[in-house]
């Protein structure tokens, strides 16, 4: 990581999330707008990497949609990093074996909800996640695993073998900026976060972040190592175009 610009910290990558371009690209049976392209504006504009959340009826990005976005990382941006994120399921796994990401974000989705809204519970949920990350970390994938904003089972989260924790960050995005809410929930994903480097766990963000939320996150994790972005920054990107709407996610992330 490089340093900070505008603060005495590293900063956050910031890999952005291509499911919200996906979306809108389904609603007709025609390739535009291209989440390739698009994917390539965003890296083109500096962003450090690209994530997909592939569900098992494809509403966002679909199982076709990988092999390119994994092409174009190859061929024309060789540094940039490949995340996909879902349930560990067979079909999960294998998706991901064929298309050979640079990190798999788990999160304990049901196949119904209509977006990530908890992280796993690490305790509960062991005998599931411990077979799972050994399987991935075998094949050469970084390991990162969808986490509440909860200082509890950092210490099971990092026996499963997880390299990172990625702390949900819904509930903070969805507080008025600057309010107490706002400082309660900082204070909370603060903590996890905390709780997870203690642990030798690295640490991710992401849900609902926005140009406007992400500096405080950044100053009260400052070694935060990436933040995954799509439905705040795919909506600034209508108003801004993507390559704009990147580098303001950039210089929020203190670059
Ligand atoms: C894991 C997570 O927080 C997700 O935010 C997610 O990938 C967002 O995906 P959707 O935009 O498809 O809801
Ligand atoms: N991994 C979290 C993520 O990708 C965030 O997505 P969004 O809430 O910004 O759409």
């Amino acid at each position: 990581m490089c340093m900070k610009t505008g603060y005495d910290q590293m900063a956050a990558k910031l890999s952005v999330n291509l499911n919200a371009v996906a979306l809108l690209r389904n609603r007709r049976d025609l390739p535009w707008p291209s989440v390739t392209h698009l994917g390539r504006v965003a890296l083109q504009a500096g962003a450090h990497g690209l994530t997909v959340h592939p569900r098992p009826d494809e509403r966002h990005t679909r199982r076709s949609d990988l092999p390119e976005l994994r092409a174009l990382i190859d061929d024309e941006f060789p540094s940039a990093e490949f995340n996909i994120e879902g349930y560990p399921d067979e079909a999960f796994l294998r998706l991901v074996e064929a298309n050979q990401p640079d990190q798999v974000t788990l999160v304990p989705d049901d196949p119904a909800q209509p977006t990530s809204d908890h992280g796993w519970d690490f305790e509960a949920q062991f005998d599931l996640l411990a077979p799972v990350v050994k399987r991935l970390k075998q094949g050469g994938f970084r390991v990162s695993l969808f986490a509440n904003p909860d200082v509890a089972g950092m210490d099971a989260a990092k026996a499963t073998g997880a390299d990172r924790v990625e702390l949900y960050t819904g509930p903070y995005g969805g507080c008025e900026i600057d309010s107490e809410n706002a400082a309660r929930e900082l204070e909370l994903l603060g903590k996890a976060a905390e709780a997870a480097r203690a642990q030798g766990l690295d640490v991710n963000a992401g849900h609902d972040l926005t140009v406007a939320n992400l500096p405080a996150l950044a100053r009260r994790i400052p070694d935060l190592v990436e933040v995954s972005i799509g439905h705040g920054l795919t909506a600034d990107a209508l108003e801004f175009g993507m390559s704009e709407t990147v580098r303001r996610f950039l210089r929020a992330c203190g670059w």
